[in-house]
């Protein structure tokens, strides 16, 4: 529906009303008929006719994909959307997945009707993640994500994709990642050592066990780890949640009821005039932006300043950009900000999921510490760092953080837009088709990972004699979508990892961790947000901590 044709409908509805009006006033209702009440008239007439087409007609009776199976529609106007928006991020889709026959796609409607079809199959899937010139990303993502994100790599398309993509490579080579795990690791222990702290200081504790919301944690660690190392500067986040960099991004990822509404009516109405309603979420958001835009570029002068002194030997991804100068400064800013958001919120998610499955799995969450403790120095220890070899060399954390990402991927769905009239497994697919990738439903698809796909199960990613199985046992790679294929995939995947494994570490080795409110053993119990970017637990995991002395 954001497709509403607003020029054409005003355009011929002011021409038919000044030709009435002028010409042929006797066939108007009115006697004495103004121009402005007959052009109101026609628009809404226009108007209706085209929301009858779009809504009512076509889905239903032209459409070249209305042979497609889908799920029964709870509303003759609204199709599903009622249930999509009042549930997880991905849940309604992941479950049709599972329950409706189909060869690889399938359709439902969403609001208004409006169609989505669902890509499943590798082959399908295969197609998609790779014409990233016929499957591109959908416009309303700059109204929703844009103001945040910035016009960077995430939302760039076609050539100016790849030129992108081509300069920031290198960046995130894998001899780049292995030199920033002495960065991952500092963050770890230092936010290991804070919590420890508290915990020592905390007299409300009742046997030992302090109380702490881990996605907090994770996401202050995270914010300082992906500005460290993408801009080289320590905002201390960990030591302080209220730095005016860690409340902004508060501000953002907050999933709120509201920010769910917005998104649906960016899919209504163009996504610019929901921007622009003066009400205090879009000021935030707006205030928000600029103060990171700010933050990106005061940082990035200090590193030009820097480079024409000649002084410029850091290691961070926009060190690494500043010497290549091959960007110019506007665009770092953009895809400083695109780094800051993309590389924070799912890392700190992915983190809090791999905490509450221990607390689900106590067996593996001491396996995991007796690996640590085996494997790494204690945080403890200030003058000790570690290597990538010293986390690679750890089968069952390797496994541990593998099923997190496969079971609760913190992007539990994206999409696309046809370019262009194109097919996909042979279905017609007319240009303008939003395209949905059910990334959770996928990850736990038993048709790729057997019948076991829709339990935890860290063991699949280790082979009978205890080595790393890289595939997990899945029939494809298209089997495991969390940081998608393909010229788009996620260009952080092997940052996100390293940092993952490097906090998940620190932690389990130092502290038992139990769910403060049992019901939430059952994962059912856990509400998961609907209205975020990410698939985060709404409420936040709020734990009981101890320390487990000797490391
Ligand atoms: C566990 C953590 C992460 C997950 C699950 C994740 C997931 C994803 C996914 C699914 C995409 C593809 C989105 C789409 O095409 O619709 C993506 C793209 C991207 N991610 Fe990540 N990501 C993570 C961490 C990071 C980090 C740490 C960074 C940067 C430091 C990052 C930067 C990006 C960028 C720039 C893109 C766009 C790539 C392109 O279109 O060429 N991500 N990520």
């Amino acid at each position: 529906m954001s497709d509403v044709p607003v020029r054409p409908v005003t355009g011929f509805s002011a021409l038919v009303a000044y030709a009435l009006v002028t010409y042929k006033p006797d066939i108007l209702l009115s006697s004495r008929p103004s121009f402005v009440g007959t052009f109101f008239q026609i628009w809404t007439l226009c108007f209706s006719i085209w929301a009858f087409w779009k809504v009512i007609l076509y889905p239903k009776y032209f459409s070249p994909l209305r042979h497609l199976p889908g799920p029964e529609n709870a509303s003759w106007w609204n199709g599903n959307a009622a249930r999509i928006f009042s549930e997880a991020n991905g849940a309604p889709a992941a479950e049709w997945l599972r329950t409706i026959p189909h060869d690889g796609v399938f359709r439902y409607l969403g609001i208004f009707n409006s169609e989505r079809l669902v890509t499943t199959s590798p082959k399908a899937l295969a197609e998609i993640c790779t014409r990233n010139y016929e499957f591109i990303k959908p416009r309303q993502l700059t109204y929703i994500g844009g103001q945040i994100l910035g016009p960077g790599l995430v939302l760039a398309d076609g050539d100016e994709h790849k030129r992108q993509r081509k300069l920031l490579m290198p960046a995130f080579a894998v001899k780049h990642i292995k030199d920033l795990y002495p960065v991952f690791w500092e963050k770890a222990k230092e936010v290991t050592d804070k919590m420890t702290e508290l915990m020592k200081n905390d007299t409300s504790k009742e046997k030992e066990l302090s109380t702490f919301d881990i996605g907090e944690w994770a996401s202050r660690a995270a914010l300082d780890v992906i500005t460290l190392a993408a801009l080289g500067k320590d905002f201390g986040a960990i030591k302080d949640p209220e730095t005016p960099l860690n409340r902004t991004y508060r501000i953002v990822f907050e999933p709120t009821r509201l920010l769910q509404i917005f998104a649906i009516l960016k899919g209504v109405i163009p996504g610019w005039i929901v921007n622009i309603i003066p009400i205090k979420r879009n000021l935030a958001m707006e205030h928000a932006a600029q103060t990171i835009k700010a933050t990106c570029r005061d940082v990035i002068r200090i590193k030009q300043e820097k480079l024409a002194r000649k002084e410029l030997t850091d290691i961070d991804i926009l060190s690494i950009m500043v010497k290549s100068q091959e960007i110019a400064e506007d665009g770092m800013v953009d895809q400083m900000m695109t780094f800051l958001a993309a590389g924070h919120e799912t890392v700190s998610v992915g983190i809090t999921w791999a905490i509450y499955m221990m607390c689900v799995h106590p067996d593996w969450q001491a396996r995991l510490r007796a690996e640590v403790r085996e494997s790494l120095p204690s945080p403890l220890s200030s003058d000790t760092n570690i290597a990538s070899t010293d986390i690679d060399q750890m089968p069952l954390l390797n496994a541990f953080c593998n099923e997190i990402l496969r079971y609760w991927p913190p992007i539990p769905m994206t999409t696309r837009t046809a370019a262009c009239d194109t097919t996909i497994l042979g279905h017609f697919v007319p240009k303008e088709t939003r395209i949905i990738v059910a990334i959770t439903g996928t990850n736990r698809d038993k048709n790729q990972w057997g019948p076991d796909a829709d339990q935890f199960r860290p063991e699949r990613w280790m082979t009978a004699e205890g080595k790393p199985d890289a595939t997990g046992g899945a029939s494809s790679k298209y089997g495991l979508l969390s940081f998608m294929h393909g010229p788009r995939n996620c260009i952080g995947s092997g940052f996100a990892r390293s940092e993952m494994a490097c906090v998940v570490a620190a932690w389990v080795g130092r502290f038992e961790f139990v769910l403060r409110d049992e019901k939430e053993l059952d994962e059912k119990n856990v509400v998961v947000s609907g209205g975020a970017f990410s698939a985060k637990p709404l409420k936040g995991i709020w734990v009981k901590a101890k320390i487990v002395e000797g490391w």
